[in-house]
């Protein structure tokens, strides 16, 4: 029986950089990515995502654009996680280090995918030009992708 969690990712674009946190513990640990996490029972998609962002970068938007919708399987686990992937250029806040999460500005072009998830450098070129996508991902472990699918989608 394969059930659902839904998550929120959070992207601040600022001109030629992106706002990425280093997650501190949990899940994820060690590798760079956007902020976010569970969507919590009585709160929208959109409503976990600005929450999180607050929560564990400091920063505060109210105009996030749905971007993305990915899905990743783990060999073994009866998990899906279902990630809704959102950006945003209007925010209020200084970036600030949370328990959870190290926030830091990178160039587009010198995103450090070695110490991100592996299928990242498959979809971020799709949010840097400015689609939105939709895809899949069947993990073994956590750094090995057996099978993918990811496209381009017109609209959400
Ligand atoms: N970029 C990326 N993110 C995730 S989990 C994102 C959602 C999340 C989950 C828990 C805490 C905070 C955020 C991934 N899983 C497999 N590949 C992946 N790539």
């Amino acid at each position: 029986m394969v059930n659902r969690k839904i998550l929120s990712l959070v992207f601040v674009r600022e001109s030629t950089k992106i706002l990425l946190g280093f997650k501190k513990r949990g899940f994820g640990q060690g590798r760079w990515n956007g902020f976010g996490g569970k969507v919590e029972q009585g709160e929208t998609i959109e409503e976990g995502a600005i929450r999180e962002l607050q929560e564990e970068a400091g920063v505060l938007s109210h105009d996030l654009s749905k971007i993305g919708l990915l899905e990743f399987e783990f060999v073994g686990e009866p998990t899906i996680l279902q990630v809704h992937v959102f950006t945003t250029t209007s925010y209020i806040g200084l970036p600030t280090e949370s328990d959870e999460m190290k926030p830091q500005w990178f160039e587009v072009d010198r995103v450090p995918f070695d110490e991100m998830w592996p299928d990242d450098s498959l979809w971020f070129p799709l949010m840097l030009k400015g689609a939105k996508f939709q895809g899949y991902f069947l993990f073994h472990g956590h750094h090995n992708i057996l099978k993918y699918n990811l496209e381009e989608v017109e609209r959400f």
